[in-house]
């Protein structure tokens, strides 16, 4: 028996690319989400057995070139993959395949008053809907809410004001994308439950279609201010709720600095960070409410 070894297939390459394409030619906005996986295959033999890297594209680069090449647009997941592999089995001889891979997310704009929304949008299809009904001796509570409503403002959020220490480093900004999944639950008032017919389906659309609408209207000072102002849509409507609660994290955008590929970036190609994320937990009551007696006991995941 022989101890040498060969080697056998391989590849290699950055995996999960997040990248986000904003294009703002207009005042309304597009969105492309794609999560880019780019793998080489070739001849990469001297990097496994003999350690000479001569050969290997840096997987860096390859996540590099992914953000670059959003710059000039997406199109379709399918146009972009194909862009990447002509490019890599162009550009090095030795590089004579590769898989490229791609899951698009799908977003829609938010109707806010019945009009399709300029720059905020809702990811298609995503929130699971929940209810939470107590019962203790005569009291009935009912806690409805949802997870998972993912939404992002294109422009129209800022943050600036916050106190610098000797530890911060983030730059105050005016045009920022905000993006978060929101998880909310609200109570209802006790003697609208007891008494009955409330339409808690039509409620539930009400309610999530007022969240919707105010994430997008207005300008976000911070994640904190705009969940008040989801609020306020909320308990403006619906006398028959009394608490509302939200954990929503901030899901981070980072513009990509593509200047060392001689381009510029107005704000349009970003890497969407998964962590560390911002948590903003924030819970909002009418000043007089129906005693919530132990309605939240066991709802975990908010403040
Ligand atoms: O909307 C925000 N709220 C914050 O508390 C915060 N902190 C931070 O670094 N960025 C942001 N954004």
């Amino acid at each position: 028996m022989s101890n040498n070894i060969v080697l056998g297939k391989n590849q290699y390459g950055k995996a999960e690319n997040r990248v986000v394409k904003i294009t703002r030619d207009t005042d309304r906005h597009e969105i492309e989400d794609l999560n880019v996986t780019s793998q080489l295959r070739g001849d990469f033999t001297a990097a496994h057995i003999d350690g000479d890297n001569a050969h290997v594209v840096p997987t860096d680069t390859q996540k590099n070139t992914v953000f670059a090449f959003a710059r000039d647009g997406i199109g379709s997941p399918e146009e972009f993959l194909i862009r990447l592999a002509n490019h890599f089995t162009g550009e090095f001889e030795w590089v004579t395949g590769g898989r490229w891979e791609a899951e698009q997310f799908a977003w829609e704009r938010i109707l806010a008053g019945g009009e399709e929304h300029n720059h905020s949008f809702v990811r298609k299809g995503q929130e699971v809907r929940n209810a939470v009904v107590t019962k203790d001796g005569d009291n009935l509570y009912v806690i409805s809410g949802l997870n998972d409503l993912t939404v992002l403002k294109s422009t129209q959020s800022g943050f600036v004001g916050y106190p610098k220490d000797k530890y911060t480093t983030l730059q105050e900004t005016t045009d920022r994308i905000l993006a978060t999944d929101v998880s909310a639950r609200w109570r209802y008032r006790n003697d609208a439950v007891a008494e009955g017919g409330i339409d808690y389906n039509a409620t539930y659309e009400s309610v999530k279609a007022l969240l919707l609408e105010g994430f997008s209207e207005e300008y976000s000072y911070a994640l904190q201010q705009t969940l008040f102002q989801m609020a306020q849509k909320v308990f403006a409507a619906h006398p028959e709720i009394d608490e509302l609660r939200f954990s929503t994290p901030n899901k981070h955008h980072f513009v990509v600095d593509l200047s060392p590929f001689g381009l510029d970036n107005p704000g349009e190609v970003f890497y969407a960070a998964d962590r560390p994320y911002g948590l903003i937990e924030a819970n909002f009551e009418r000043e007089t409410i129906s005693d919530p007696g132990n309605a939240w006991d066991g709802i975990v995941g908010f403040c």
